[in-house]
């Protein structure tokens, strides 16, 4: 499918772009089993569990920092203590090379993401099974305004990005498809998102992902130590 309707990459709007089939076949395999190597340890996969009681839909595991409502730490204190694996090199030459891709639309963005060399130092490992959602929300626990990448995996999902004032509209639903990359910075870095829906069975089990989907967010912490 991908091949006989290419989707061409799309500005959401000023600092935000979507690049649809980013990632080739071998990358997603990649990715799948790297993932399903950190969903078993050092932290396991987990509902994170939000300060109200209750659980997040979607599973998650973290690399380099450990993310919980609402902050990040080298050990995983709401699982198990324990420290979280690291962020591989390969993932952040990955997170540069998407930042690199979206380079053509920085103009659109105001001030500069692709000015100096992009450093994740932490990435977000998301599960959606059939019935998860992400309720619509800021990255903004970073103490760095650099972008935030997004890579999807196996089913697709409806991604709402929203504007950086509140959770209402204006949104542009779009759906983020395997293999798809997602760069969000500059006046786009706060905006609001969530994920409304995921389309179970639209995933190709090549991937090595026989359902679900899989969501990678690679960020700058901000932070050190
Ligand atoms: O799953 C997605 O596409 C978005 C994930 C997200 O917004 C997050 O992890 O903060
Ligand atoms: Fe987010």
């Amino acid at each position: 499918m991908d091949a006989l309707l290419p989707r061409p990459p799309v500005d959401l709007g000023p600092g935000a772009v979507h690049v649809p089939g980013w990632l080739g076949a071998e990358q997603q395999r990649r990715l799948v089993k790297a993932c399903r190597e950190w969903a078993s340890g050092p932290v396991p996969l987990r509902h994170t569990r939000l300060p109200r009681g209750g659980v997040m839909s979607v599973r998650t595991v973290c690399l380099g920092w450990h993310w919980q409502p609402y902050r990040y730490s080298r050990t995983a204190d709401d699982v198990n203590g324990r420290r979280v694996a690291e962020l591989p090199e390969w993932l952040a030459d990955l997170g540069r090379r998407a930042v690199a891709a979206t380079a053509q639309h920085e103009d659109a963005c105001g001030e500069g993401w692709t000015s100096g060399r992009y450093d994740p130092d932490t990435a977000l490992v998301n599960f959606y099974d059939g019935r998860a959602k992400m309720g619509m929300h800021q990255d903004k626990d970073e103490r760095s305004a650099a972008p935030v990448v997004s890579l999807s995996i196996g089913d697709t999902c409806r991604f709402r990005f929203g504007n950086t004032e509140g959770r209402g509209r204006p949104w542009t639903d779009v759906e983020l498809a395997s293999g798809d990359l997602l760069v969000f910075g500059g006046p786009a870095r706060y905006a609001y998102h969530g994920v409304t829906r995921v389309f179970e069975g639209t995933g190709d089990p090549a991937t090595g992902l026989a359902s679900g989907r899989l969501n990678l967010t690679l960020r700058v912490t901000g932070l050190s130590g």
